[in-house]
């Protein structure tokens, strides 16, 4: 898990590094001692199994110089524990729906892991009902107190919420739609693994991000390998199935 949001978090950064052509001038918000420029990221849903360790990471990251913890609980202890991480940026814990403005407030990169995981048997459709509910509300939120801010969904289904963010955000006048992203580089991440277990390959997904809707191109992957189409199938079955494997492999 650990390893799949280094990936993330290395996205990550290009999307902080583009907020500076997206949201505001050149400068603006920046240290005057430092050439570094002034970037808030908020993780709501940061005392969970994705937060937790996403927090860490965006703690690592030197693009960050003030980190939101949000969470309805537990988020004291967490923030307190990120914040002893000898790097640039501050930290602060906000619990509950009261605290959830403070920390969306300036905010230029927002990641929501929030909400309920699939338990083995479940498909991601299955925590629609609880999640759809969870990221309609915060992304109202975000629409009151940062709407100018980069989204990353990483609460799933993926391929439904990201469209409920959207649909809220349209509801606000706050829409744009090179700013709400559906994190799905695990997906990446899968296919390269699956493709060649090694660094250096690129192997292209298009689509979403639950079964056949993620559809690894690996006869676009470099590398060639020029596969037979059998292990074509049996790849893209694989990466399509990972976050199962995942699930399936965790015991209560
Ligand atoms: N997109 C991806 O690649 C990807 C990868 C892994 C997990 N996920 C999804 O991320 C979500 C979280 O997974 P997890 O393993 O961290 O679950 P978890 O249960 O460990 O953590 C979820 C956290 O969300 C918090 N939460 C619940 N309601 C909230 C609300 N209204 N506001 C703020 N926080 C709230 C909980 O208190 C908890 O701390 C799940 O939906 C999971 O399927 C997506
Ligand atoms: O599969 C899940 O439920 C979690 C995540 O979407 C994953 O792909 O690992």
């Amino acid at each position: 898990m650990l390893y799949h949001f280094y990936i993330q978090s290395k996205k990550l950064s290009s999307v902080l590094r583009s907020v500076k052509t997206l949201a505001k001038p050149a400068g603006a918000r920046g240290y005057s001692s430092e050439s570094v420029p002034d970037r808030k990221v908020a993780v709501l849903g940061a005392a969970g199994g994705i937060g937790q360790p996403l927090a860490l990471l965006m703690k690592l990251n030197p693009l960050v110089s003030r980190l939101a913890l949000y969470d309805i609980a537990n988020t004291p202890g967490v923030a307190a524990d990120v914040g002893h991480i000898n790097t640039r940026s501050e930290v602060a814990g906000y619990m509950g729906n009261d605290q959830l403005g403070q920390a969306l407030e300036d905010s230029d990169v927002v990641i929501i892991p929030a909400g309920v995981p699939r338990k083995p048997g479940m498909t991601r459709d299955d925590l629609f009902n609880i999640n759809a509910g969870i990221v309609k509300d915060l992304c109202s939120a975000i629409a009151k107190y940062c709407p100018n801010a980069i989204v990353n969904m990483i609460s799933n289904p993926v391929n439904s919420t990201v469209p409920i963010a959207a649909e809220v955000f349209k509801k606000a006048g706050t829409y744009n739609e090179k700013k709400l992203f559906g994190v799905t580089t695990l997906d990446v991440v899968r296919a390269k693994t699956f493709y060649a277990g090694k660094a250096n390959v690129n192997v292209p997904v298009v689509g979403g991000h639950a079964g056949i809707t993620i559809l690894p191109l690996f006869s676009q992957a470099t590398p060639k390998a020029n596969l037979a189409d059998e292990d074509i199938k049996a790849l893209t079955k694989r990466t399509q199935d990972g976050g199962t494997e995942v699930v399936e492999n965790f015991i209560e």
